[in-house]
């Protein structure tokens, strides 16, 4: 593993959320005026990249990034010397509810649950979802909404795998955790283990909606989106009418792209929920 340093130059409207971004990316941020560019920003994130696949952790940021400012944008990529972020960053970090019954426990806190909760132990390692992000907050709440125990449930772009773990604490029978970032795959198998839940919740990489060998009841996925309405049709097929499809990661100026995705393959929008500039969608297939 080693890091790689990333300065990205966005209009100052798109700065909060790009910065956001980059921390839920796992990265440490720095920001300062672009001089050059007058009403711009300049955002420095460290990122830890697996030896393998530096360039596809490049191109996951470069799509969040495209996603926010709607344009392409230059990327400055250097390769850093190791430094742990991740430290100051988990410092911040403490145990908070999301929706009627759910915890997020950071692994290294305390927290004396109620007898309804269901604490979902988390350390984000390397991988998205500490459960802070807006999008990760309303899926939680979706999930919540509509995981009944016995379902089989598909996470599409599991990240640190808190979705697929809620998923199971609520009831799923089975949950198929998937993600095409190596170390996203890693953190989740071992986020999955640490609750005991690998006999229900299996972590593969890829995507599976093209090779999932039971239909499923509920698909979530909480990624940019453009990769949605491409993971739509797959999805269609995936679920039996009646089945759920929960999708976040879209920011409020790319809605119309998603629901006309959904809507082109049969999905009802049943829930929308909305945070700041963020947005999660649930459709029933018809
Ligand atoms: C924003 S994170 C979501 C993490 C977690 N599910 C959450 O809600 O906090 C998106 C994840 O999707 C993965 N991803 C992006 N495109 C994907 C695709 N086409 N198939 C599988 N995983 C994908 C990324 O590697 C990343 O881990």
């Amino acid at each position: 593993m080693f890091w790689l340093e990333i300065d990205v130059v966005v209009a100052d409207e798109h700065r909060d959320v790009v910065s956001n971004v980059f921390f839920e990316l796992g990265s440490g941020v720095q920001e300062e005026p672009a001089s050059i560019h007058s009403g711009a920003t300049l955002i420095r994130g460290w990122f830890p990249v697996d030896d393998q696949q530096p360039e596809q952790k490049v191109l996951v940021i470069r799509r969040w990034v495209e996603n926010i400012t709607g344009q392409p944008v230059r990327m400055e990529v250097r390769r850093a010397s190791d430094r742990d972020w991740t430290i100051a960053w988990r410092e911040g970090l403490k145990p908070f509810r999301v929706g009627e019954r759910l915890v997020i426990k950071p692994t290294w806190e305390d927290f004396q649950p109620g007898a309804e909760d269901l604490v979902i132990e988390i350390d984000p390692g390397l991988a998205f979802g500490c459960g802070t992000h807006p999008t990760t907050a309303m899926c939680l709440k979706l999930l919540e909404r509509y995981v009944r125990p016995g379902m089989v449930v598909l996470d599409v772009g599991t990240g640190s795998g808190i979705l697929a773990i809620a998923a199971a604490l609520l009831g799923a029978a089975t949950v198929w955790a998937v993600d095409e970032d190596p170390l996203a795959v890693r953190t989740a198998g071992e986020n999955v283990a640490r609750h005991n839940l690998t006999g229900r919740v299996r972590v593969r990489s890829g995507n599976l909606l093209d090779e999932l060998s039971e239909p499923a009841d509920l698909v979530v996925a909480n990624i940019v989106a453009e990769v949605l309405t491409e993971l739509c049709p797959a999805a269609a097929t995936a679920l039996e009418p009646g089945g759920f499809f929960i999708v976040s990661g879209i920011l409020d100026k790319r809605e119309d792209i998603v629901r006309r995705a959904l809507a082109a393959n049969d999905f009802r929008i049943e829930s929308r929920l909305a945070e700041g500039e963020w947005v999660a969608l649930a459709g029933v297939k018809e």
